[in-house]
């Protein structure tokens, strides 16, 4: 069994366990870390009211750190509330030392000053506020204020344009490693938008703000559940868009339990397409509202992606009923006849044939669909791909290009790669079967998945078990032995993975 990660929090002790540190490792557990903590305070506290707060000795406070450093480094750290200027002082010793020695270790910085019960009582001497970021903003990669806790530590207004913001946050502290993201809970819209600030990158994202009434510790969740993700070693995109989802969660199931507002729900890994944020950046087009037509689920199974007629005829004949027409060359001599000849082929093996990037030639020929990465959604008139009856296929590589192209409504989404990959440069780690189980279950019942990069025959049957509706392949295909054979024999893996899936439900 492959080791939890292991996520370091440093915070207070809530005694109700609405927020605070008994919130977070709640959420961790929830997410499958190990959970270490370090103490910076204990606080008398119900649903309602905060009575005390009694920060450790500063001589506490380094023992914890260095006991646990004495024993093993965590993938994450999240600091949450710091009660007093000295043990602000102390954290940021502590992280300059650790990000000295392990500069990958991810620092999440959550700047709690008050609780969100309902007389909002301050937690955090006002003095600890002075110098706060001056002190911690060197050594975090992420800092997550609220609203009001952006406004009162940077005198920047959040209430104006949100490239302005971003204007503001370079002007007065330079372009660094640190990612802001500004919760966007207290704001009066009707969406709930967390706004990602990292250097010019703009982005947002976006959820219906729900109207619940059980909402403590939203903001210790949020943050432990990105230090999570980023422990698992999600990149920053994917682990904002997977923290928010898992805070929808989190407010939609919510318990009533005290007298004042009840601590939210721990909803487990975020499964729920219907959580997911929408993505909002600028010059980002806007979504394609009409839904793209339907492909045959039940003709989906092996899809060979090939780079020429000789190829698509051949596996065609085998009995594959979806493939890909690849031709990456946009000058390739003979490039409107292929493509013609790849929509006749489909016609007459009753398969689903997609055209990889060329989209113009594929309306103008009429091919039942085509296929396009990230960057040619941007370009490509899908209104008119639409418009015209075509099918979309669309390339994703995690939660936050999947969010990205949900706003599309296509065909069926392309999950990859998943093993390493001789047949193009990917930019971005293999993202392995657990990943890809994780996807299948977000998409299943929602969107066709289709499953990418370096499958072969031997890894076949772990991909197919995972539910995924359709595999696609190049190279295991392309530079077999036998053709023709391996086609036939995958075609008859993928049917023999639909019956144990069923066995499996009834
Ligand atoms: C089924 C399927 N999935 C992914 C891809 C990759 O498409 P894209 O990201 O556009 O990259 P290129 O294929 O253009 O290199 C695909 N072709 N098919
Ligand atoms: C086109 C593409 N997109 C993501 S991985 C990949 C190549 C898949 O080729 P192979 O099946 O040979 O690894």
């Amino acid at each position: 069994m492959s080791k939890p990660p292991v996520i370091w929090c440093v915070g207070g002790s809530d005694s109700s366990a609405h927020a605070g540190l008994q919130a977070d490792l709640r959420t961790g557990q929830d997410l499958g870390c190990h959970m270490q903590s370090i103490v910076t305070c204990v606080t008398a506290q119900n649903s309602k009211v905060v009575e005390l707060v009694e920060p450790v000795s500063v001589a506490m406070f380094d023992a914890q750190w260095q006991v646990l450093l004495d024993d093993v480094y965590p993938q994450a750290i999240k600091v949450s509330l710091l009660p007093n200027h000295e043990l602000v002082v102390a954290c940021s010793k502590w992280l300059e030392k650790i990000k000295r020695q392990r500069p990958e270790i991810n620092i999440v910085f959550d700047p709690v000053m008050a609780a969100s019960s309902e007389t909002g009582n301050r937690l955090q001497q006002s003095e600890a506020a002075v110098d706060l970021l001056t002190l911690m903003l060197p050594y975090v990669d992420y800092i997550t204020p609220n609203l009001l806790e952006f406004e009162a530590l940077t005198q920047i207004s959040a209430h104006q344009a949100v490239n302005q913001i971003a204007f503001q946050i370079i002007e007065k502290y330079g372009v660094s490693q640190v990612s802001w993201l500004l919760k966007g809970g207290h704001y009066a819209d009707a969406a709930a938008t967390d706004w990602w600030f990292k250097g010019e990158r703009v982005c947002g994202f976006s959820t219906e703000k729900l109207s619940v009434h059980n909402t403590r510790g939203t903001g210790c969740t949020l943050s432990t559940a990105l230090s999570c993700f980023l422990g698992y070693d999600y990149f920053a995109d994917d682990a904002i868009t997977m923290a928010k989802a898992y805070i929808t969660g989190a407010l939609k199931t919510g318990v009533q339990i005290g007298q004042g507002a009840g601590p939210l729900g721990r909803p487990g890994w975020p499964e729920q397409i219907e959580n997911l944020p929408e993505i909002l950046m600028a010059n980002m087009r806007l979504g394609q509202p009409l839904p793209f037509p339907m492909v045959d689920v039940d003709l989906m199974g092996v899809y060979p992606v090939v780079d020429s007629i000789a190829w698509l005829e051949l596996v065609l004949r085998q009995g594959v009923r979806m493939a890909q027409l690849r031709i990456k060359d946009t000058d390739a001599v003979g490039l409107d006849e292929q493509i013609q000849q790849a929509i006749l082929l489909g016609k007459t093996h009753q398969a689903q044939v997609f055209i990889n990037d060329h989209w113009e030639k594929a309306i103008k020929y009429g091919a039942y669909g085509v296929h396009l990465g990230q960057e040619d959604l941007q370009v490509a008139d899908l209104t008119h791909i639409q418009q015209a009856g075509l099918r979309l296929g669309v390339s994703t590589h995690g939660y936050f290009e999947i969010a990205r192209a949900l706003a599309f409504n296509p065909s069926y989404i392309a999950l990859g790669h998943i093993y390493p990959t001789q047949t193009k440069q990917m930019p971005s780690q293999p993202q392995g079967l657990k990943r890809l189980q994780h996807y299948v279950n977000l998409l299943k019942g929602h969107y066709p998945t289709v499953a990418i990069g370096g499958i072969n025959c031997e890894r076949f049957a772990a991909v197919a078990a995972t539910g995924v509706n359709s595999v696609a392949l190049v190279t295991a295909i392309t530079l077999a032995e036998a053709p023709e054979r391996v086609t036939r024999f995958l075609i008859g893996e993928f049917e023999q993975s639909k019956e144990v899936g069923n066995e499996d439900i009834s």
